[in-house]
């Protein structure tokens, strides 16, 4: 990965996380890594990472092996347009994270089926090495698979996937993110109603769902298997989990998740 250089179009909050996660494994030269956005730059053209800031996609292209596509869903078709004709399939690899756009409408904008395009759904804990990134992959070699796998294995866990899966891995992977954060805030909410606070709150919440996963990274359990060594019977834990049950706890999540999952559909 040392010699390789990566070009961000679309410098953005995920863009920012993915490019945070490279820097931080120190497996790239931030000198390697141009992320280009849509706003003037205000003069520097090295950000505080060390990494190239551009406006100028085309030249980004050029400079770079592996081409990570970070615009929003409704821009990605006149950035590859723009691009594509300095898009070499015998050099770059172009890799977007755009939810609900498909590697057939890429192929499409880019005019061509010769080009290696994959699709990748990071989360913005790439920026702290947490990610989990979904990848599946159009006329690649194995090389280049590895390749793009490599560099997403720097900011977090990846698994590869068969494309048709990649909104429903948006929605849980992706997405995913905002439901645990709301989570953790109403475990903050209701750690000060019942005494604590806010700081001492956000950092008990902090650590127990730290420390839940933890746990099932560790021993492979099912959830509801390590929820039966919590629950006392007769105790309070099982009070409160089956009042949240009561109130919907699981079903809104499930709801949630599968309306999410619907809108991406809705946007194609
Ligand atoms: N946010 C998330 O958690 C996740 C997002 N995604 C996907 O990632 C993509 C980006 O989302 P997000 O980071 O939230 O969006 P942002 O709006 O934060 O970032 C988009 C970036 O694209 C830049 N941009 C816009 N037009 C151009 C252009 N023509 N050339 C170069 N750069 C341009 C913007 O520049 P400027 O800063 O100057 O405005 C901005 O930096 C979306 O497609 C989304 O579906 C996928 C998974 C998770
Ligand atoms: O909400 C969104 O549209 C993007 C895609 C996945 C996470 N954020």
């Amino acid at each position: 990965m040392e010699n390789i250089s990566v070009a961000v179009i679309g410098y953005g909050n995920l863009g920012s996380s993915i490019v945070k996660g490279l820097v931080r494994s120190q497996k790239i030269d931030p000198s390697n890594i141009t992320a280009t956005r849509h706003r003037p730059l205000e003069g520097k053209t090295t950000n505080y990472l060390g990494i190239n800031v551009s406006n100028d996609n085309v030249a980004a292209v050029k400079a770079s092996d592996i081409i990570i596509i970070a615009v929003k869903p409704y821009r990605v078709k006149s950035v590859v347009e723009e691009i594509a004709p300095a898009l070499d399939p015998k050099k770059h690899v172009l890799v977007s994270v755009a939810s609900g756009v498909t590697i057939a409408d890429i192929l499409g904008f880019l005019k061509t089926e010769d080009l290696p395009v994959f699709r990748a759904m990071p989360n913005i804990a790439a920026a702290v090495g947490e990610s989990m990134t979904c990848i599946s992959a159009h006329a690649s070699t194995k090389e280049q698979s590895a390749l793009v796998q490599e560099i997403f294995d720097q900011s977090g866990e990846t698994l590869l996937i068969n494309e048709e899966l990649m909104d429903a891995a948006t929605v849980l992977g992706a997405c995913g993110t905002a439901y645990v954060l709301r989570f953790i805030r109403g475990m903050m909410q209701g750690g000060i109603q019942i005494g604590f606070s806010s700081h001492d709150a956000r950092k008990i919440a902090l650590q127990t769902v730290k420390g839940a996963a933890e746990l099932l990274i560790s021993n492979g359990k099912h959830p509801e298997e390590e929820i039966d060594s919590v629950t006392t019977p007769k105790g309070c834990t099982i009070a409160g989990l089956n009042e949240m049950e009561h109130q919907g706890f699981s079903s809104s999540l499930i709801r949630g998740i599968v309306t999410s999952y619907e809108d991406i559909l809705k946007s194609k």
